[in-house]
């Protein structure tokens, strides 16, 4: 198994006290598994998704990705996972603003060791930013930064991409055909994909569907 998530309890500090967003998830995710995480908003569907990114700690529960601890690690065992197993397709796309696209999407791969100019070439033509390459973030449109966040997560060729309404900025047809690459890469690779989208016909084309509420997944 990939991923295992058992009993993952989470809690902020709210005005009147603590308010638990996650009251024991547990979900099992194997290589090559594409699952849909759906939930309304406030549901605890991005703190999940950093839970297991290593982005933020749980107070309780366990997280084994890729046969590692996730929940007992510290900082730097963390920025391994994220360089080394994950995949970060969120909604702010966190583009390095003083590279261009073809080096905004060589970043991840490079840190992960695993970068190929041939395959980071065809993957950009794939989601439609060959003309861009040279262009910098700040001359590109959201969806076009979308797809640059995408092509960075993928490139670096990750066992596990969690992605965050990663066609919230794109229109229908955009969104399809981008849905379209995701998961045509992720069947090349090998990867798993949890993805979270309000789309109940995005969330169709996964293979799995897990619906986040009142702290639990159904
Ligand atoms: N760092 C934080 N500090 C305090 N409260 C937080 C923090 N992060 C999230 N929350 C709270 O936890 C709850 C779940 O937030 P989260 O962003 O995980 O929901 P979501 O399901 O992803 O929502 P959306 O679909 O709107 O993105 C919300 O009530 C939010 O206010």
């Amino acid at each position: 198994m990939l991923l295992t998530v058992n009993n993952l309890e989470k809690s902020f500090a709210g005005a009147d006290g603590p308010v638990d967003v996650l009251r024991g998830v547990s979900l099992t995710l194997d290589a090559g598994e594409t699952l849909a995480l759906t939930g309304e908003s406030g549901s605890g569907k991005s703190t999940l998704m950093h839970l297991i990114g290593g982005l933020d700690e749980a107070d309780a529960g366990q997280i084994t990705l890729d046969g590692r601890e996730v929940v007992a690690m510290d900082d730097a065992a963390r920025a391994a996972l994220r360089r080394d197993t994950v995949g970060i397709v969120f909604q702010q796309f966190n583009l390095i603003p003083s590279l261009d696209v073809r080096a905004n999407i060589a970043f991840q791969a490079r840190l992960a060791g695993r970068y190929d100019a041939e395959a980071a070439q065809t993957l950009a033509e794939r989601l439609g930013l060959g003309a861009q390459l040279g262009k910098y973030p700040e001359q590109l449109s959201g969806g076009q930064q979308q797809r640059v966040a995408i092509a960075r997560a993928l490139a670096a060729r990750p066992r596990l991409i969690l992605a965050d309404e990663p066609t919230g900025n794109l229109d229908e047809a955009t969104a399809a055909d981008v849905m379209e690459q995701m998961l045509a890469l992720v069947a090349e690779t090998g990867a798993a994909l949890m993805m979270v989208t309000h789309s109940p016909a995005l969330a169709g084309r996964l293979g799995r569907r897990l619906h986040l509420s009142r702290g639990r997944l159904a």
